[in-house]
């Protein structure tokens, strides 16, 4: 592997943040040169701006400790440093639109965690192993920004991890409705229990936007890039209805799911399916792929998220209790963990397959 590309991280002292960090330390591809935020942090070093509030389980990489934070909208300052940033910035939705854009405009490619520009029609919304495809929507988005180089694409919302690469297994047997209740850890909301104590031994019935994240996000993942359009086109079916639910669990989303198929799959089909749903970063072996993607659990009682939330290092999601129902045809438990695959990590295999494909190189 030739030089590694330079990569910033903006917004890069946050809970998704210093999950960038610590998943980047020792990346064979990227190496974080540069870390970006508020004002507020601009001017300490990593190690300064990060005191108090570092939540990860490994240390500060040596490498980023000492690194000095730039503001985050000092953009051609920061672009002057990398090949390409990761955004999990925390502005409004508007103001992060502007400044992803600014970015890319820069010809520093932006892959990002942030919901704003998830339904921009030519901004592919990328799950590596279920629509790397849709980065061909890139070329018109580079038109339209006037960019050779510059783009962004983002990552979905970390609860549909946890039921939509189940249905993205199951396509082929055409499931027309779902129904999915989550089950969301607090580190979703960027939260730990120190600085959220009303969540311990509580649920709060109420996670402001996701249901609707959750309900139309998968149906863009499996939709399509319309060449007379320039954009993504989400598909029409299945229709998806949930509810959104914050648990007192650190990491890791659970999904209770109810479908209905229009083809009659027997459980064989569905858990091999499931077993053998595989895609592009498996067969490129990307360094944070899953060897195995979906893994189905047979115990009555699993997936547990204490047990199984780091299955395959947080990239790789758990389904159990696949069932017939009297109403739905099928049900299932699913689990995925919601800042690995979720969030930062899931960005950074999608940082991966942006570079294999060619969209992200050194300046
Ligand atoms: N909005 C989610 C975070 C996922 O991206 C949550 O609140 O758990």
């Amino acid at each position: 592997m030739s030089e590694k590309l330079r990569v910033g991280v903006i917004g890069a002292t946050g809970m998704v943040g210093q999950r960038y960090i610590s998943l980047l330390e020792d990346h064979p591809w990227f190496d974080v040169t540069c870390v970006a935020a508020s004002p507020r942090s601009a001017g300490k070093t990593y190690a300064e701006a990060v005191k108090g509030r570092w939540r990860m389980d490994k240390p500060i990489p040596e490498k980023v400790r000492d690194l000095v934070v730039l503001n985050a909208n000092e953009v051609e300052k920061v672009a002057s440093e990398v090949d390409f940033v990761f955004s999990a910035v925390s502005m409004s939705k508007d103001e992060i639109k502007e400044i992803e854009e600014e970015y890319a405009k820069t010809e520093t490619p932006v892959v990002s965690n942030n919901s704003a520009h998830r339904w921009t029609p030519d901004v592919p919304m990328i799950v590596p192993e279920i629509n790397p495809d849709h980065t061909a929507v890139i070329k018109y988005q580079r038109e339209r920004l006037g960019t050779k180089k510059g783009f962004i694409a983002v990552k979905p919302n970390c609860s549909i991890q946890s039921y939509a690469p189940a249905l993205s297994a199951w396509l082929k047997f055409e499931p027309y409705e779902v129904i999915a209740t989550t089950y969301q850890a607090i580190s979703g909301a960027g939260k730990t229990f120190a600085d959220w104590p009303e969540m311990e031994g509580n649920i709060i019935p109420f996670i402001s936007g996701e249901e609707e994240k959750s309900e139309k996000e998968p149906l863009r993942i499996w939709g399509h890039v319309d060449d007379a359009k320039k954009a993504i086109v989400p598909a029409e079916s299945p229709v998806i209805t949930t509810q959104c639910v914050r648990v007192p669990i650190l990491y890791g989303h659970t999904a209770a799911a109810f479908v209905k198929f229009r083809q009659n799959p027997s459980k064989e089909e569905l858990v091999q399916s499931l077993l053998e749903y595989k895609g592009v970063p498996q067969e490129l072996g990307l360094p944070s792929a899953p060897k195995q993607f979906i893994q189905y659990m047979t115990e009555d009682d699993r997936p547990q998220v204490k047990l199984d939330v780091n299955f395959e290092k947080g990239m790789g999601v758990s389904i159990g209790r696949l069932r017939k129902d009297k109403v739905y045809d099928w049900k299932f438990i699913g689990l995925s963990h919601n800042t690995a695959r979720g969030a930062a990590g899931g960005a950074i295999e999608c940082a991966e397959l942006l570079k294999a494909q060619g969209y992200i190189t050194k300046k």
